[in-house]
């Protein structure tokens, strides 16, 4: 399948290092937020893409494989004729970064990978979820969906961001959430990580149902030649909408390091 053109958002200087961002299955590019600011202040071009099948972005037929999604990164950069950017992903996001470091590694300065796995089985998770999402909607995932992304606690102090998120999964288009379930499903990373030479972090938030950090994270971090894991405290899955001041400082820290 050739590239579809991401829709993005662009903030901050426009010769400054750039940074995208890529979100998670069900999100759209307004789950990053809390980072835009930060990331501007010092200084770094952020660019915020909905994967394809989701947001603003074209849905195109499935299926879909992670070869698609990250060549349409691969478009988008070509389009803001951006030679090597630092990725920031989420879930999703994150299993495209990894696409992106093994097979276009010179387009890639640095990787952030927040909650996110190498190989998220069991396939017949994704079948069912994908199943449901065609025959019912995805309103029919949304709450069980944030249910993952935020804490309890979180969900209890702030209702209106908990429905803020249900919104945001009930409007992406059910077979852009399905094929991208479909993606998720035939993923298989694991064996390719050593290949990835960009610096990189791993983040995993230590309350995620949906990637807990000892199953997905540190197989990630121990996979990457020099990868390094942090664990953020009272994290689901959007980790970086509900820690936004521990995630961002990290993802700072690495894109600033020396
Ligand atoms: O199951 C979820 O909704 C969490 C998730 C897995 C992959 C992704 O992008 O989100």
């Amino acid at each position: 399948m050739s590239a579809v053109k991401l829709h993005r958002v662009v903030d901050g200087p426009g010769d400054g290092p750039v940074v995208v961002f890529g979100g998670s299955l069900g999100s759209d590019l307004r789950m990053w937020e809390p980072q835009v600011a930060p990331l501007v202040e010092r200084g770094f071009r952020v660019v915020r893409y909905d994967a394809r099948g989701h947001g603003a972005s074209p849905v195109p037929p499935g299926p879909y494989e992670l070869d698609d999604l990250g060549a349409d990164v691969l478009a988008l950069l070509d389009e803001l004729g951006v030679e090597r950017a630092h990725h920031v992903g989420l879930s999703l996001g994150g299993m495209t970064g990894m696409w992106l470091g093994i097979h276009a590694p010179g387009r890639i300065a640095s990787l952030v990978l927040c909650c996110t796995s190498a190989k998220l089985g069991p396939p017949s998770m994704w079948v069912e979820r994908a199943r449901t999402v065609r025959a019912e909607g995805t309103a029919a995932v949304a709450e069980a969906g944030v249910q993952r992304w935020l804490t309890p606690g979180y969900r209890e102090r702030h209702p209106d961001r908990a429905g803020f998120f249900r919104t945001m999964i009930a409007a992406v288009p059910a077979e852009g959430y399905a094929a991208c379930c479909g993606a998720i499903e035939r993923m298989d990373l694991l064996d390719l990580l050593p290949k990835i030479t960009a610096p990189t972090l791993v983040i995993a938030g230590a309350d995620d149902p949906a990637t807990p950090p000892e199953e997905h994270a540190r197989p990630i971090a121990e996979g990457i030649p020099g990868a390094r894991l942090e664990v953020v405290p009272g994290a689901a899955h959007l980790g970086s909408y509900e820690r936004p001041a521990e995630f961002t400082r990290l993802i700072l820290d690495h894109l600033e390091r020396p």
